[in-house]
């Protein structure tokens, strides 16, 4: 009922060839029938993959976007703008811009809210630091990120919005959680949605973020409340990231 989702989240990385070599990859490949398939590449080649993922399954998801639709805002860019180039899903609140932008909560909802008045559908990150973790204070901050977005969003809003749950220990460390961690943390949000509307949260996409790879996609993905994943590092390996993409199904 829920259908999976994998997003490759470039970050700053990638190249021209890589957005053809993806766009060549998936041209050729058949993937399991019910999956959506997003990349998030940096913006100058969000034109070039355009046409290079035209008549592949590839949809294409922005790692950020302004809260306003034009204005001075030097370096910055609007939704309006990259729903002319085609983009159909954007983070929000991922913990790199948390931490190094200093993005709060406020500042992700603005961009969440963004993100719906032009048609994008927005995954909201959350997740807990290692201090937090160790400190047993996992779920009370994951909780809190998503209830401050989720409670100031009107219900058909709600409805719209994807959250990735990432551990910020796990990001680009090689250490993932466990399947059993990442599930615990996924089934407290999806109960904590269900407490307001259950079936708002039953028809809640979850995805797992931090170190997922070809090696350990399919455990994570085989709990019952992930519903796919926000890949960052092997998303920069077309192989590995196909090898993700068919453990969805
Ligand atoms: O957006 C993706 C996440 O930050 C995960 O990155 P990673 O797979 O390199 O750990």
């Amino acid at each position: 009922m829920r259908t999976p989702l994998i997003a490759g989240n470039w970050k700053m990385n990638g190249s021209a060839a890589l957005v053809e070599e993806f766009g060549r990859a998936f041209a050729e490949t058949t993937l399991p029938a019910s999956l959506d398939v997003v990349i998030l590449p940096p913006f100058p080649y969000l034109d070039a993959a355009r046409r290079a993922f035209d008549g592949t399954p590839l949809r294409l998801g922005a790692q950020t976007l302004n809260p306003l639709h034009s204005g001075a805002r030097t370096g910055e860019v609007s939704g309006r703008m990259l729903r002319e180039f085609g983009v159909e899903y954007a983070l929000a609140g991922h913990s790199e811009r948390r931490q190094l932008y200093r993005e709060g909560d406020e500042a992700v909802l603005d961009r969440l809210l963004a993100a719906l008045n032009v048609d994008i559908t927005p995954i909201l990150c959350v997740g807990e630091t290692l201090e937090e973790r160790d400190a047993g204070r996992t779920q009370e901050v994951v909780l809190r990120q998503v209830g401050y977005a989720m409670a100031r969003l009107e219900p058909d809003q709600r409805e719209r919005v994807i959250i990735a749950y990432e551990p910020v220990w796990a990001i680009g460390t090689g250490r993932t959680a466990t399947p059993q961690q990442a599930q615990e943390v996924m089934a407290a949000i999806r109960e904590y949605q269900a407490g307001f509307d259950r079936d708002l949260a039953a028809g809640l996409r979850l995805l797992y973020g931090g170190s997922m790879n070809a090696g350990n996609a399919a455990e994570l993905l085989a709990q019952p409340d992930i519903d796919g994943g926000l890949v960052g590092g092997a998303s920069l390996k077309v192989d590995d990231f196909l090898a993700i993409c068919q453990s969805a199904g």
